[in-house]
């Protein structure tokens, strides 16, 4: 049985929900075959409301794990947490040698409810070293902002500016997650392939427990594509198991619900209606 191979470079979420952990659910749940390259250790502090830590690996320990991953093959690959130019610099180097066009970017640039890009840098490098490689970018809202220069975002319409943008910037395709930031009453995701925009609506859910699901979306579009889906394909599956992944998602301690990352394949995929806009 010949599995495909998919890698993540991202950061550890040592508490389980988010990170290289989500990714790596998520390759499991769509029968790929996961494989990482630790950028960064993210703890939390329970002694503190659960403040997180980021402990970034040396650049030489990154390289050193994609050189086994590229020795391997890889028929897609995501990013994740990167925290320094270096290590976004070092990712653009791993990926180009991979040789994959499958090429998911999710520029996290901070943890949920934070909204000040922890290392203003990064968001430089990675216009100038991911940006051009990726077949798919999915900001959040203030990602997208960020990426795109247009600072704060409020609409669709906005959205729909900030997309055309990040396109120009050389992302094959974006995909902008209005998510609960977005004032409108579905969670709401906007698809651009530099022609159409497509609006993904899901139910959105009234939940804290939302911990992880960029990353599980971000993994769920990454093996959909190395399983061979078309792009907009790829993006709608990835919607209707992150949605169901939100609607179970569930407390783990008084700081932090993560998302289900089994709930597609176990309870059966959300209902999302695509709209072209
Ligand atoms: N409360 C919610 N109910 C339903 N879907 C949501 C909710 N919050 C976020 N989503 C969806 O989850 C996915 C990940 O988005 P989001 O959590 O905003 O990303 P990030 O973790 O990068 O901030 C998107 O499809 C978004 O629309
Ligand atoms: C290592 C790591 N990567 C990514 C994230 C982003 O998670 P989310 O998918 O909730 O945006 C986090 C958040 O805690 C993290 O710790």
């Amino acid at each position: 049985m010949t599995l495909k191979k998919t890698l993540t470079i991202a950061g550890s979420d040592t508490s389980g929900g988010a990170g290289i952990q989500a990714d790596l659910k998520t390759f499991q749940e769509h029968g790929t075959y996961g494989m990482t390259a630790l950028t960064v250790v993210a703890t939390m502090d329970p002694d503190n409301n659960w403040s997180h830590g980021v402990y970034t690996l040396p650049i030489d320990v990154l390289k050193a794990q994609l050189k086994t991953a590229l020795s391997v093959g890889i028929d897609a690959v995501k990013t994740g947490m990167l925290s320094t130019e270096d290590v976004i610099r070092t990712a653009g180097e791993g990926i180009r040698e991979t040789g994959t066009d499958h090429v998911v970017i999710d520029p996290v640039m901070v943890c949920k409810g934070e909204d000040e890009v922890l290392n203003p840098g990064t968001v430089d490098a990675m216009i100038e070293y991911l940006l051009p490689l990726a077949e798919v970018v999915t900001p959040n809202l203030f990602e997208a902002g960020q990426l795109s220069g247009l600072g704060k975002l409020t609409t669709i319409d906005d959205m729909k500016k900030a997309a055309e943008k990040i396109h120009d910037l050389g992302s094959k395709n974006v995909v902008i997650k209005g998510g609960k930031q977005l004032q409108h009453d579905k969670a709401a995701d906007l698809y651009y392939d530099g022609s159409k925009f497509l609006l993904l609506e899901s139910e959105k859910q009234d939940t804290l427990y939302t911990h992880g699901a960029g990353c599980t979306f971000a993994a769920a579009i990454t093996a959909n594509l190395a399983n061979g889906l078309g792009v907009e394909e790829a993006v709608v599956d990835a919607k209707k198991f992150v949605a169901a992944a939100i609607a179970h998602g569930w407390k783990l301690n008084q700081y932090v619900g993560p998302v289900l990352h089994g709930a597609k394949n176990q309870h059966g995929p959300a209902e999302v209606t695509v709209t072209d806009i």
